[in-house]
């Protein structure tokens, strides 16, 4: 019968339990950040286990962090967070990225910056976002409090096999459009769970053409259309990415040779399949409060389909008919585990080279991990942003979600690269915007978004 490359991989990892059933997995990637370990840390004391394997086990600390003022952590809970990971780590020999510290960022851009992050492994964390490593090939799943406990004590996780979708995209991007836009539009056409109970395999000439960043932000975000999983063959491009990195393979030949093994037979092997053509797909803008109330640049808001749709518009102050320029934006984040990688970095600051953003508007641009902004320095683009009247931070969540100072205030509409949208999320009456970083970007200059496809100076 043909098999799924997650089938591949799942088996690979069984320990005991029947097809069909929950069963027990091995994990070989075990990411940890400041929020959803301290609990389970407390678990393995008060029983008095052991982390099994702390070489497989990698912490840092990303949602707390204070951007501007990195070791200034004003906030008791957070300091408390982040000292109790730090406590944590020590005491169970578990490795760090501190604030601060060389290898420090938001999770989802340590695992692979580090080369942590490969084809063919049961990668966890306690983070829906965990999606993002599938890009590499890898079955990557965000787990809870208590599963962090469990993988910590065992090394392993009892898991029920998601069915698997297989979504075929193919065609060219148009200028202006970017991975963010497709994911955006698979969930805004198909609903905010279309991918429940599913792994989602992405594969197509598209898919083939995309660098590892957009692949990753594909993954990142599935999670937001129900998706268990995003899941993507690891090809030359992955393997070039992983190779070299501090935790990459030794033998490289060896490696691939595993790695190869990890493809999808047919497209029957697939429990469910999807369509998607993206050549005339448009930029995407989120006008609700999830990441599915969202339309092409280029089209009006929908009239309201239910209560849910109502509220939305309420909240946001706006109306069905309305075209996405109409928003009037006040605050900018470029940053984030969807956006905030060099790549997307280098986008908006083509964009924003030799330009001003709107006086009205309070920009961040924050890069989601230090070694990503050092680079970004190397090649001048906090300067680009600086001069456009941009405050260039320090790695971490940042204005994501309102974990720390980086918040957008009441009442204001913020232009965003992250991945949700949801009442509140980036500060109490807040009101956020996704977009690609292209589309965010522009918005910074101009104070509301225009189709990027229709500007001269694009990225
Ligand atoms: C705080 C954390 C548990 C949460 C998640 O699981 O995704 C956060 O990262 C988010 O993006 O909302
Ligand atoms: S950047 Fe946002 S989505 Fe990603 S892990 Fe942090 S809070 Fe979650």
């Amino acid at each position: 019968m043909a098999q799924t490359m997650y089938d591949k991989i799942w088996n690979k990892h069984v320990i005991s339990g029947k097809a069909g059933e929950p069963q027990l997995i091995y994990v070989d990637l075990h990411l940890v950040h400041e929020v959803t370990s301290p609990q389970a840390f407390e678990g393995l004391r008060e029983n008095n286990r052991k982390v099994r394997r702390p070489d497989r086990t990698f912490a840092t600390m990303d949602h707390n962090v204070p951007t501007e003022d990195i070791f200034n952590v004003k906030d008791v809970i957070s300091r408390k967070q982040m000292d109790t990971l730090r406590k944590n780590c020590t005491d169970f020999g578990v490795r760090l990225a501190a604030i601060g510290e060389e290898q420090q960022g938001i999770i989802h851009a340590i695992g692979p910056q580090l080369g942590l992050t490969q084809p063919g492994e049961v990668i966890v964390c306690g983070d829906s976002h965990t999606s993002t490593h599938g890009a590499f090939g890898s079955i990557a799943f965000g787990i809870g409090t208590s599963e962090v406990e469990h993988v910590f004590a065992t090394q392993t996780i009892w898991q029920a096999k998601p069915k698997t979708m297989g979504i075929h995209v193919h065609g060219d991007f148009q200028k202006g459009v970017y991975a963010k836009d497709l994911v955006m539009a698979l969930i805004a056409q198909n609903g905010v769970d279309f991918g429940t109970g599913y792994a989602i395999e992405f594969y197509g000439n598209t898919i083939e053409n995309m660098s590892m960043d957009e692949r990753m932000t594909l993954c990142n975000m599935v999670i937001e259309g129900g998706a268990k999983s995003g899941i993507i063959r690891p090809d030359q491009t992955t393997f070039d990415y992983v190779t070299g990195r501090e935790y990459a393979p030794k033998d490289m030949a060896a490696a691939k040779a595993y790695w190869q093994q990890f493809y999808t037979d047919d497209e029957s092997a697939f429990d469910d399949r999807m369509d998607f053509d993206v050549s005339s797909l448009a930029p995407y803008v989120s006008w609700g409060t999830n990441p599915g109330m969202a339309v092409p640049i280029d089209q009006p808001f929908p009239e309201p389909k239910d209560i849910n749709d109502q509220k939305a518009y309420d909240y946001e102050g706006l109306k069905p008919a309305q075209k996405p320029e109409e928003i009037d934006i006040g605050f900018v984040f470029i940053g984030s585990c969807t956006n905030g990688r060099l790549s997307d970095l280098k986008i908006a600051a083509n964009i924003l080279k030799g330009r001003h953003i709107n006086p009205k508007i309070t920009a961040l641009v924050v890069p989601a991990s230090r070694a990503i902004r050092e680079e970004a320095e190397r090649r001048g683009y906090d300067k680009i942003f600086k001069d456009a009247g941009c405050e260039w931070r320090e790695p971490g969540c940042s204005a994501c979600l309102g974990m720390n100072p980086d918040q957008v205030p009441a009442g204001v509409h913020c232009a965003s690269t992250s991945n949700r949208n949801f009442v509140g999320r980036q500060g109490v009456g807040s009101m956020t915007h996704l977009a690609s970083p292209a589309m965010v970007a522009t918005a910074a200059i101009y104070g509301h978004f225009v189709d990027i496809r229709k500007q001269t100076v694009t990225a």
